[in-house]
């Protein structure tokens, strides 16, 4: 199983790339004893700034070939830090990779997103990408802690 942010941008050193990185790698380590791989970033740019429509086959290429399709979207469903990490647990369990898609500033083409097997919204408020990036690697060691029963997530 392979999970990957697949991401419009590149983040150069500062405070969100510490952010991830930590996040990321106490995700890797929680997640071994439950199947779960360390998570890779894919990071897109399209140097002529053809949007989204240039941005969707470059993501098409990170996204691994059969993988569950999960794209970060403002007009996605809002889901609980539990469901979260039972919709990982569903697809690990279906032995499917998982492909997490951060758009640009454009946002996500429409045609990818169409396919997509979940589309998720950290609220309805617009957040820049690498923000999101943020978020969602803090979401993906939560939602590891929550398989492990460790306490970090608490209600
Ligand atoms: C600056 S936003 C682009 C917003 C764009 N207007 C759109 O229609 O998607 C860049 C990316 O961040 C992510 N994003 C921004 N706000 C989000 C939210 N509230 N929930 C989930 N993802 C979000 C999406 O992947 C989006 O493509």
């Amino acid at each position: 199983m392979r999970m990957v942010i697949a991401a419009v941008g590149r983040l150069r050193q500062g405070p969100e790339a510490k952010l991830i990185a930590d996040y990321l790698d106490r995700h890797a380590k929680a997640g071994r004893a439950l199947g779960l791989p360390p998570v890779t970033i894919s990071e897109v740019e399209d140097k002529r700034g053809g949007g989204m429509a240039a941005e969707a086959p470059l993501l098409e290429r990170a996204i691994p070939d059969g993988a569950a399709l999960v794209v970060m979207d403002e007009r996605g469903q809002m889901l609980t830090s539990p469901e979260f990490a039972q919709k990982i647990a569903g697809f690990r369990d279906q032995a499917r990779d998982i492909a997490f898609v951060i758009g640009g500033a454009d946002g996500i083409d429409p045609a990818l997103r169409d396919r997509a097997d979940l589309a998720i919204s950290f609220g309805r408020m617009v957040w820049p990408h690498m923000l999101v990036r943020v978020m969602l690697a803090e979401q993906i060691y939560r939602a590891t802690t929550i398989l492990g029963g460790s306490p970090y997530h608490r209600v």
